[in-house]
């Protein structure tokens, strides 16, 4: 077997520039914006929709299932941590396989990426679709014909709104309009101040009553929610994105995971407890744009559940974009790297942005946004964010035989127990995803392995520079 094509810590670094002054990408974010930009990328609508499909499966349970979660994200997120405090480059997941275990693990870590951040746009729309219907409804007292907003797998036609998000988000991004510090600064803290406020009133009419039976689906109940509820921290890996852009990447880019995965956590379980002790889980359960419906039940008003609604379209709106630009991003890393064709690192001279990149994933991922329904895409990104997280696990691993003295500001506890148990949690989740997802994730997998040995295999550029073994090259700047 020829040995793996690895780019080594040391290439990447020097090629993105990342420790240079004066490289393209200016260093703006100390850890305050880092942590807004990590919940930006985190909190939409995983708990604003998907919280009442994983109440459905698990019950008032499934408060352990955010905990359980929580534990799958917080082995990973000290991988993510380690790799991103060593090697502060915008590629995430994608760059530390080149470093770790080489160039095809890297491409199809790439491709399921695709997963991740594309499926996941599409996701994310169609959740958006449901608050802005919510949000119409008690604004104005209008509601969308279900054929507009929903798409046929949900018994419409097309979805409408899920669309016009990502067409939106899509101009925003090739105008150059980047969520400025200030911006998603905002957007943060008023999505943390919504869902406080939430808790807050769900506590007002909290019956202990209501969380009995605790667990009237018992285990199965639980695994399955957990693979739900892990949709809602899918993003704290996107913080390794801004390597590029932190001003103190290898100290603020751990610290800013950590403190992401740890509030997230902490107020996901308390709207957990407050929905569900307010009105009790069949309530819940299933129910579209539930947090507005709690607050509508619990104030008697619809004035709430209207001020939640619109926090809820803000907040997820925000992700969109955030992800989104993510995708763009992750392509053009590999696009320079030559795995995949070049238009996707072509930049704009006048906007400065990738706008072919842009508009193409705009134009694909709207397309499952129209049509698919959302617990099919919904599972489509989990299992593949899940692959790509395992791999991280391990490359840290890799790394670390590879490159002991790699500098590291952070590092792993209790390696290398802590990694193989990332690897452990993640593959359970999957496993949990069910059969129909895991045979579709079987075709992407093969369709991406074809699409790496017919195309970036031959065209790679690490290849051109090294025949044979980059791992062997001295590390030159460019
Ligand atoms: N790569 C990503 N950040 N994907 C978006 C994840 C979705 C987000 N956790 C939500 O609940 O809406």
């Amino acid at each position: 077997m020829p040995a793996p094509r690895i780019k080594p810590p040391a290439l990447l670094v020097a090629e993105s520039g990342a420790d240079r002054e004066g490289h393209g990408l200016k260093r703006t974010m100390g850890l305050f914006q880092l942590v807004c930009f990590g919940i930006g990328a985190i909190v939409g609508t995983g708990i604003f929709v998907g919280l009442s499909d994983s109440v459905a499966q698990a019950g008032p349970a499934v408060v352990v299932s955010f905990l359980l979660a929580a534990i799958t994200c917080v082995f990973t997120a000290f991988a993510f941590a380690e790799l991103g405090g060593a090697i502060p480059v915008s590629g995430s997941s994608y760059s530390f396989a080149y470093a770790g275990l080489g160039e095809g693990t890297a491409f199809v870590v790439g491709w399921c990426l695709l997963l991740e951040y594309g499926v996941s746009v599409s996701a994310v729309a169609v959740g958006w679709s449901q608050y802005v219907n919510e949000l119409l409804d008690s604004v104005v007292g209008l509601h969308l014909p279900t054929a507009l907003s929903a798409g046929p797998g949900d018994g419409g036609v097309v979805n409408l709104p899920a669309v016009i998000v990502i067409a939106l988000a899509a101009v925003l991004l090739v105008r150059g309009v980047r969520e400025s510090a200030r911006a998603t600064a905002a957007m943060a803290v008023l999505k943390l101040a919504v869902l406080v406020a939430f808790v807050a009133i769900g506590f007002t009419a909290f019956e202990d009553g209501n969380l009995t039976p605790f667990s009237p689906t018992g285990l199965a109940g639980i695994g399955a929610g957990t693979t739900a509820a892990f949709f809602s921290y899918i993003g704290f890996d996107a913080i390794t994105t801004a390597g590029e852009e932190a001003k103190n990447p290898r100290r603020d880019i751990p610290v800013a995971i950590l403190v992401c995965i740890g509030l997230v956590t902490l107020l996901y379980c308390a709207v957990a407890l407050a929905a569900i002790g307010a009105i009790g889980g069949d309530a819940v359960g299933g129910r579209p744009a539930a947090l507005s419906y709690v607050v509508n039940q619990v104030t008697g008003s619809t004035v709430g559940g209207g001020v939640i609604a619109f926090g809820a379209v803000v907040a997820i709106a925000s992700v969109v974009l955030a992800v989104m630009y993510g995708q763009t991003r992750i392509l053009m890393s590999m696009s320079r790297d030559g795995l995949i064709p070049r238009v996707f690192e072509k930049v704009s001279p006048k906007t400065s942005t990738p706008v072919a990149g842009t508009l193409i994933v705009a134009g694909v991922f709207a397309l499952p946004a129209a049509f698919a329904p959302l617990d099919a895409v919904v599972n489509l990104c989990t299992i593949g964010t899940l692959a790509t997280m395992a791999v991280v696990n391990i490359a840290v691993i890799a790394l670390r035989r590879r490159e002991p003295d790699l500098a590291r500001t952070f590092r792993v506890p209790l390696y290398p127990v802590t990694p193989l148990l990332g690897v452990g949690f993640c593959l359970y989740l999957m496993y949990e995803t069910g059969a129909t997802t895991w045979i579709q994730f079987a075709g992407f997998l093969l369709a991406g392995i074809a699409l790496y040995l017919l195309y970036g295999r031959r065209n790679s550029r690490l290849a051109a520079v090294t025949p044979a073994n980059a791992a062997e090259r001295e590390p030159q700047a460019v």
